[in-house]
């Protein structure tokens, strides 16, 4: 029988990062850790840690809202380009723990015992709002460019209406 999957944006995990209340990415699943907490070999503030938010800096006046994202987090890339500022935006985010759960070293163990946490995965789709401004960003761009010949052609009607109209 096939199975529900639930999937989670990223900012999801910025509203779990608390010991009531936590929830971390690993490997592309995300998992609700609270009940483990207090059981965790390694101390419940290393899991902590792994939640926690950074700050994600975009600069937001490249081309077809693509942004520099000088956090280098993958996963974030490219969000929040419906934001037009032309200056750095600095957002908190949900945190990728992969990296430190494997600098960990976990054995087999642990990894079959985290399954169980599992309750989801990270959304594969970009951002609603990424597909919106790629749209209007790609309609302005198309519109300056009708616009310039137009303008010309325009441009060369008038003048030579009137350069007949001496003659
Ligand atoms: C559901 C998620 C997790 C489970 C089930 C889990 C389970 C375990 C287990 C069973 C151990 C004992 C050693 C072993 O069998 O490998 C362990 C150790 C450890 N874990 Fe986790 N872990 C989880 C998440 C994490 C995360 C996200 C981090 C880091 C951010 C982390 C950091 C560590 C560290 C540093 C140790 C070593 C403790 C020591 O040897 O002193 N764990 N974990």
């Amino acid at each position: 029988m096939p199975t529900l999957t639930n999937f989670y944006a990223i900012q999801d995990l910025s509203h779990h990062k608390t010991k009531d209340d936590c929830w971390i990415l690993v490997g592309g699943k995300v998992y609700d850790v609270t009940q483990y907490l207090d059981d965790h070999p390694g101390g419940d503030d290393v899991i902590l840690a792994a939640t926690g938010t950074f700050l994600s800096f975009l600069y937001s006046s490249l081309p077809f809202g693509l942004h520099a994202n000088l956090s280098m987090e993958k996963f974030i890339q490219c969000q929040y380009s419906n934001l037009n500022a032309p200056f750095i935006l600095y957002f908190n985010e949900g945190k990728d723990a992969t990296e430190d759960f494997e600098d960990a070293g976990h054995s087999k163990s642990a990894r079959e015992l985290m399954e169980q946490y599992c309750i989801g995965e990270l959304d594969p789709s970009p951002p609603v709002s990424t597909k919106h401004s790629y749209s209007e960003k790609f309609m302005q761009l198309t519109k300056q460019y009708w616009a310039v010949p137009v303008t010309f052609v325009g441009i060369s009607v008038v003048v030579g209406f009137l350069y007949l109209r001496k003659k």
